[in-house]
């Protein structure tokens, strides 16, 4: 990484404005899935134990610049303060006097987290004002967030202008791991691109056919290709914008010599719900009134033997719709050859294919799961992320 890091700085007696993705799902107030707070600790421990004043920024949620009770950052610190085993303080403030106050008052080693940052209009703005508020507050900017990296925010980008900036150790094993897995990756090398919409992946799609060797189409996004390729896809979904643009990659894949593999069987319903009737039909047979919601066996069998024979493996976006039962099978199906493939190096490119590793079981037997889910996509679009863009070079 050309990057420096805060293994690059003297963080001893600093005060450091640490961003960090605390963005976690939470349901009445209690935190549903911690990962994200797990994967910042090693940064918040460097920190703590290099004897920095830590100051942690993070927003959660969506709240557009108002501040929301059910999106208050108290249960993230509470969580914190006991992973840490140490006291965590709480502001209810991201900056100013109050917060001023509180940290003046912590001596080296102390943490104190920061009210969600999105309860201020100028942070998605990244308004000016509002960065120079926050730089007022340290001396020391850390970008632990790899997660909001794609974001041009006040905490995330602006801040970095009035500041030393560096990564954090998420942020900076993030950017190693997918750095190396798309500029100098072991062969063969497979990409695994599921999902809702061809719209959200166009960019991934083209970018990773000019690095891989196999391209795994599947999920929702497949049946524009299905079409594509001359077959009927029922009620499936189905982007008709899309459809010409499904047979450009087709045929970029050709001409660039990358297998392009799609579902050659599939399980349609009649209904979007578990108890729907199924069945399994081959990719040329699905029937009008039907939907297709997950790939079929042969499909399974055809992307698992992929997986096997890769020696990289970047996935991103889920085969079906795995929060139902009746259709989780793809999905489960590629999560369990991917933990099954101890050679194979297995990148899973975070939201909702993360959330479906970790369902599964298979989260400990992945070589790396991305904290980030746009982050990561934007990444393998090969797009410059705002937040590592704005740290200093080493
Ligand atoms: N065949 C299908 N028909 C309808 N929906 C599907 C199908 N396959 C997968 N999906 C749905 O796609 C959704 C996930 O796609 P989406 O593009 O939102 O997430 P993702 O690809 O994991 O990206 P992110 O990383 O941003 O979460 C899931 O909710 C899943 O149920
Ligand atoms: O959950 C995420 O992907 C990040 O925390 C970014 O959140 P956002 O999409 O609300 O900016």
């Amino acid at each position: 990484m050309n990057k420096k890091s805060i293994k690059d700085v003297d963080v001893k007696g600093k005060r450091v404005f640490c961003r960090v993705d605390f963005n976690v799902p939470m349901s009445e107030g209690k935190i549903t899935d911690e990962t994200r707070i797990q994967a910042a600790l090693p940064t918040i421990k460097y920190l703590v134990e290099g004897g920095a004043k830590v100051i942690l920024a993070s927003h959660l949620g969506r709240p557009k610049g108002e501040v929301v009770e059910e999106l208050r950052l108290t249960p993230v610190a509470e969580r914190l303060s006991e992973l840490l085993g140490k006291n965590v303080a709480k502001a209810d403030e991201a900056y100013g006097e109050n917060v001023q106050a509180k940290i003046s008052e912590m001596a080296d080693g102390d943490v104190l987290v920061l009210e969600n940052v999105r309860f201020y209009a100028g942070e998605t703005k990244n308004d000016p004002e509002l960065a120079k508020e926050f730089a007022e507050l340290a001396d020391l900017y850390v970008n632990d967030a790899f997660g909001a990296a794609h974001r041009a925010h006040a905490s995330t980008e602006g801040v970095a202008k009035h500041l030393p900036a560096v990564a954090g150790l998420l942020m900076e094993k993030e950017l190693e791991v997918l750095g190396k897995a798309l500029s100098t990756p072991e062969r063969p090398f497979t990409a695994i691109i599921g999902g809702a919409k061809v719209k959200d992946k166009i960019g991934v799609i083209d970018n990773l056919l000019d690095k891989v060797d196999n391209l795994i189409i599947g999920g929702g996004l497949a049946y524009t290709f299905v079409k594509a390729q001359g077959h009927e896809v029922g009620k499936s979904l189905l982007e008709e914008d899309k459809i010409d643009l499904a047979k450009q990659f087709m045929k970029k894949a050709e001409e660039k010599g990358v297998k392009f593999l799609m579902p050659v069987d599939v399980v349609v319903a009649d209904d979007f719900s578990n108890d729907a009737n199924t069945k399994e039909v081959d990719i040329d047979s699905i029937p009008s009134d039907w939907e297709a919601l997950d790939i079929g066996p042969k499909t399974r069998e055809l992307f698992q033997a992929t997986i096997k024979d890769s020696k990289l493996v970047i996935w991103n976006g889920p085969m079906g719709v795995f929060e139902l039962d009746a259709f989780a099978n793809g999905t489960k199906a590629v999560a369990e050859a991917l933990a099954d493939a101890t050679d194979t190096y297995s990148v899973i490119g975070g939201g909702d294919s993360a959330a479906a590793v970790e369902k599964f079981g298979y989260a400990d037997k992945m070589s790396h799961i991305s904290t980030g889910g746009g982050a990561s996509l934007e990444f393998m679009e090969g797009k410059e992320l705002p937040g590592v863009t704005a740290l200093n070079d080493k």
